[in-house]
């Protein structure tokens, strides 16, 4: 990842606390790096005596945000949350995203809608025409997850996507999301119809939740190589 790329992310995250972010609010923190840019960056202000609640999307997100002074409170003690800011693998033009590149997924979407809003943080490099150049990744229960791929696989067919699956590895083991789970990441050929793939794939028994998000962000905050930012609104 280029230090340009770093800065424009850097950048989006404190366009995103001057343009939303509130004393008093109720907040949930992504995961991913740019939202640990962006919770690094709020940990200066709650420094200096900005008061908000947070809960956070992954353990990840959890460490860096008691490393900068924010106190995480438990999701089920926090009640509606006002805002959530996260980060995506691809958003295109009309808010639809794929996540779920860290194994993130499934906290991300809870935590997405147990709040008023979404916004995404991003740099510009993740902002795409159609989705698909990022493997869709889906979080399934590790029982039969072979029968659960081979389910995913006929759904992608039936929405006439080639795709190759594989379970996600790390360091020769089988990567296991915080809910323990295994992710399949499928490498796709453009996603034309996201909206209806993603309530598809989530009938699949076995299968917990996908990384495609079509209706949680509000908006989008840009960060840009030259330094600008940008606000889009849905
Ligand atoms: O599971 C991970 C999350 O969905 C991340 O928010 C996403 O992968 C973006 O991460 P990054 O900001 O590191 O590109």
């Amino acid at each position: 990842m280029s230090e340009q790329q770093n800065e424009a992310k850097k950048i989006a995250g404190r366009r995103v606390i001057q343009e939303f972010v509130r004393d008093g609010m109720k907040l949930g923190l992504g995961s991913g790096t740019t939202s640990h840019f962006f919770v690094r960056e709020l940990g200066k202000h709650v420094a200096n005596g900005m008061k908000l609640t947070c809960t956070t999307t992954s353990r990840s997100t959890i460490d860096v945000a008691r490393e900068v002074g924010i106190a995480i409170t438990d999701p089920n003690d926090i009640g509606e949350l006002d805002l959530t800011v996260d980060g995506p693998d691809e958003i295109d033009r009309q808010f639809n995203m794929i996540k779920g590149g860290g194994a993130c997924l499934l906290w991300e979407k809870i935590i997405a809608h147990a709040s008023r809003q979404m916004i995404t943080v991003c740099d510009e490099t993740k902002i795409v025409d159609r989705l698909g150049a990022f493997p869709l990744p889906v979080e399934v229960v590790q029982f039969a997850w072979k029968q659960t791929e081979r389910m995913v696989a006929r759904v992608l067919e039936e929405h006439r996507i080639e795709a190759s699956i594989y379970r996600r590895m790390r360091d020769g083991q089988p990567v296991v999301t915080d809910s323990g789970n295994f992710i399949l990441d499928c490498k796709c050929s453009a996603i034309v119809e996201p909206a209806p793939l993603e309530i598809e794939l989530n009938r699949i028994p076995g299968v917990v939740e996908n990384g495609l998000f079509t209706r949680e962000s509000a908006g989008m905050v840009v960060g840009c190589f030259d330094g600008s930012s940008y606000v889009k609104m849905r």
